[in-house]
C-alpha cells in the first residue's frame, strides 16, 4: 500500500490520492503554525508505514476492544480510525480486525492506547500507529461512542480532520484548516527545494538563512 505513496520532495509524481498531497507530519506541521503535532510518543507500529485520511472518531474504554469491532463497520472507506482508550496497554487492535478493517477499505489506525500483532500487520501493509504494543488481550463490553471529538496523544481530534502519520510522528490538522495548510506546505516544500539546490552549490545555511548578517 506505501510502496504507491510518494513523499512530496520527490516533485511531480505525488500520488493524486494522498489526501494530504504526498506532504510528511514534519512539513504539515511547520506550515501549519498550530497545535497539531501529537506527543511523540505515538509511534508507527513498523518502519515505513504512512497514514493518510480524514479522522473517523472513536471513544472506546481501555482494556476493552468492542468499540473497534463496531467501529470497523460504522467507518467509511478511506477514512482513519482514531481511538482514545486512555493509553491502556493492552493488545487492543492485531491481524483479525486489520483484515476487517482492510476489506472495508478503512485506511489505518491511530490509537492512544496498545495493539498486537506487530508482524502479521506490517505483513499486511496496514499503518497503526499507537501508544505502546502489549501481548494482553481484551474484554469485550463497551460498545464505544462514535463521531465525537477524541483525547490522543495529547491532542483534540475531531471528525474529519486529516490525520497525517509518518516515522517523525502524526498530525491531526482541523478540517477547516487543512486547504490552508496544503497550500502553505507545497510552497514551503518548493521553498526548501530551491535551499537544497543552493547548498549543493556551495552557500551555507548560515548564509541562506540570513544567521550571519542578523548577527548570529
Ligand atoms: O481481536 C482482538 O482482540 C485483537 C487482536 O488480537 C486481533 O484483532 O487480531
Ligand atoms: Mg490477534
Amino acid at each position: 500500500m506505501t510502496d504507491s505513496l510518494t513523499n512530496a520532495r520527490a516533485g511531480d509524481d505525488r500520488p493524486l490520492q494522498d489526501p494530504a498531497r504526498g506532504h510528511s507530519s514534519a512539513t504539515l506541521s511547520e506550515a501549519s503554525g498550530l497545535a497539531v503535532a501529537l506527543c511523540p510518543e505515538i509511534r508507527s507500529l513498523w518502519a515505513g508505514a504512512r497514514l493518510c485520511g480524514p479522522a473517523f472518531t472513536v471513544q472506546g474504554a481501555g482494556g476493552d476492544n468492542l468499540a473497534l469491532h463496531h467501529a470497523v463497520l460504522q467507518a467509511p472507506p478511506g477514512s482513519v480510525l482514531v481511538a482514545d482508550l486512555g493509553g491502556a496497554r493492552f493488545g487492543h487492535w492485531g491481524e483479525i480486525l486489520t483484515v476487517a478493517a482492510q476489506h472495508r477499505g478503512i485506511a489505518g489506525l491511530l490509537i492512544d492506547g496498545g495493539v498486537r500483532d506487530t508482524s502479521e500487520t506490517e505483513a499486511l501493509g496496514f499503518p497503526v500507529f499507537s501508544r505502546n504494543n502489549s501481548i494482553l488481550g481484551t474484554r469485550k463490553h463497551f460498545r464505544g461512542v462514535f463521531g465525537r471529538p477524541v483525547q490522543v496523544g495529547g491532542i483534540t481530534v475531531r471528525p474529519g480532520d486529516l490525520v497525517v502519520g509518518d516515522v517523525d510522528g502524526v498530525v491531526a490538522l482541523p478540517q477547516a484548516d487543512a486547504e490552508r495548510i496544503l497550500d502553505r506546505a507545497d510552497t514551503r516544500v518548493a521553498q526548501e527545494n530551491e535551499l537544497m539546490k543552493q547548498l549543493r552549490e556551495g552557500h551555507s545555511t548560515l548564509d541562506l538563512y540570513d544567521f550571519e548578517a542578523a548577527g548570529r
